[in-house]
């Protein structure tokens, strides 16, 4: 996403900081409340570091923008909550910034930016830009971990800048965003670091620095290092928020969602060939992809709590699947022909025995997979972004993740499918079949490997339910943010809930 765009000519209080912010958070792909009617209701700075303010020197100051949804949601009706916190990093010059028209988020009373008093003349006003957007302002980033490796303290900031050791930062590394920006906001260091600025933070510990940190130390080869991270203590919530993470950038890396669509684009363009004798079969990767996953399980299950669910604690691992049902159908009410099916599958998780639970992903996707030379890597332990920080900490059963992966299986021929012409109905009925052999090809292999054996029952009945609750976060997902693509989680949901 790029700034604003608001006029650098017009009146520097017009419209007000607030509007400009909500502005800004509107049109960035980072946003999670997209569709939803919000206002900013209030901001408060998390920290500056970096340079004077000076043209080439600027200063980066750590907004954390507080977001209250006016849609009349609650935790109770909906589990979203009616309030969310952002941080948006602002680039700060004391001059105007010609080079960075695109990123013009407004202008600061120097005042309210804390760098120092009201001139005789009135308000100085600050000339302020997406700090994502600027390389300059990037790089006090990177410097300013550089000097945490030295041990070296921001005096005068409740920031902290935290690394592990074993590695050194290049200062002359370009800093470049990723241009697929997607929940959060990754930079790129050269091609060493990659740092990832979280954009809806929660007091607490942030669960990709803490898995990192966890699968770093025990030396696991499915995830990239973690170099370090940024918090600083919230004096609001007297607790400590994760505002960044500092990995190893995995330069050999191709994306798993990547290679899964050029192996169907193979599929399709050999007509009459199955999926697994065309010369792009991803039948062998989403095996080895189903080994990796079942190691970080195994890995998770070794350094986090492990427990049992049972009695009426299964039966609110199926209530929260219906709750989130219910709140689905309010955001689309095209889910509400497939709720008695959805309603069944999950009344039949209810029914089970124990179900054992440990950490897992919780949001686990093809685009969440990376390939590189030594093997396939798992990105992203942040788990949904739409649900609160606790529940994202919480314990699950390791069959989301799988269920996460197989809906992925699906979501890959079928968003190829729709990139080609078909010229009449029967081209498109050949190539959705041909789309569901990729799909159930590439799921087999993946569950085969994961799993080692069959399924016990209960298995199938919690996989079952996964996939489907999957679906219908993906519904609310697509609906908010892609509603081209809707119809991919319903057409999942038609097969699920139609058949139940
Ligand atoms: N360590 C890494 N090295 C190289 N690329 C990475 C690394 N981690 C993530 N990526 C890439 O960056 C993208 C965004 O990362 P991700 O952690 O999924 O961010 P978000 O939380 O914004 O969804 C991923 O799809 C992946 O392609
Ligand atoms: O990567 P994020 O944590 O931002 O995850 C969110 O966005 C994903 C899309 O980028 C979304 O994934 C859905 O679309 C994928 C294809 O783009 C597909 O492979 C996934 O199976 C599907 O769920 C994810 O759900 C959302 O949380």
């Amino acid at each position: 996403m790029t700034g604003t765009g608001t006029d650098h000519q017009a009146h520097p209080q017009d419209p007000s900081p607030a509007e400009r912010l909500a502005d800004l958070l509107e049109r960035s792909r980072w946003f999670g409340g997209k569709g939803r009617p919000f206002s900013v209701t209030g901001t408060r700075r998390a920290g500056t570091f970096g340079g004077s303010g000076a043209d080439d020197d600027p200063f980066v100051a750590i907004e954390l923008v507080e977001v209250t949804y006016t849609d009349g949601t609650d935790d109770a009706a909906s589990g979203e909550p009616a309030t969310e916190l952002y941080q948006v990093p602002l680039a700060v010059y004391l001059d105007r910034q010609e080079r960075l028209d695109h990123a013009f988020v407004g202008w600061w009373d120097v005042d309210g930016i804390g760098t120092g008093s009201t001139g005789p003349t009135g308000p100085t006003w600050a000339h302020v830009y997406d700090a994502a957007h600027d390389r300059v302002a990037l790089h006090a980033w990177l410097e300013a971990f550089s000097r945490a490796g030295d041990g070296a303290v921001d005096a005068g900031s409740a920031l902290a800048f935290h690394r592990l050791p074993g590695h050194e930062l290049d200062l002359e590394a370009r800093a470049s965003l990723f241009s697929g920006e997607q929940s959060n906001s990754s930079v790129m260091f050269g091609d060493v670091a990659l740092m990832k600025i979280f954009r809806k933070v929660t007091p607490g510990v942030n669960p990709d620095v803490q898995v990192h940190e966890v699968l770093t130390s025990t030396g696991s080869h499915h995830v990239a290092e973690l170099y370090g991270w940024l918090d600083v203590l919230d004096e609001t919530s007297d607790a400590v928020i994760q505002l960044a993470m500092l990995q190893e950038f995995l330069r050999t890396a191709s994306d798993g969602w990547d290679l899964a669509q050029a192996s169907v684009r193979n599929l399709f363009a050999q007509e009459d060939l199955h999926a697994d004798e065309v010369g792009g079969d991803f039948a062998a990767e989403a095996a080895r992809l189903g080994t990796a996953l079942a190691e970080v399980h195994a890995t998770l299950a070794e350094h986090f709590p492990v427990e049992a669910r049972s009695g009426s604690e299964v039966g609110d691992l199926a209530a929260a699947m219906d709750a989130r049902l219910a709140a689905a159908i309010a955001v689309n009410g095209d889910l509400e022909q497939y709720a008695p099916g959805l309603r069944t599958r999950f009344a039949a998780v209810a029914a089970l025995g124990d179900v054992p639970v440990q950490r897992v992903h919780g949001d686990l996707h093809l685009g969440q997979t990376l390939r590189t030379t030594s093997g396939w890597k798992i990105v992203d332990f942040e788990g949904e972004p739409a649900k609160p920080l606790h529940d994202r900490l919480l314990p699950d059963s390791v069959w989301r993740d799988v269920a996460g992966m197989l809906r992925s299986f699906d979501y890959a021929p079928r968003v190829v499918a729709r990139t080609l012409e078909a010229p009449d109905q029967e081209t498109w009925d050949q190539r959705y079949a041909r789309a569901e052999e990729w799909a159930a090809h590439n799921r087999a292999a993946f569950l085969r490997a994961y799993a080692g054996r069959d399924l016990e029952p209960a298995e199938e009945t919690l996989l079952a339910a996964y996939v489907a609750d999957k679906a219908v976060y993906e519904t609310v997902y697509e609906t908010r943010n892609r509603p081209g693509w809707v119809d991919i989680p319903l057409a999942a949901l038609a097969r699920i809930g139609g058949a139940a």
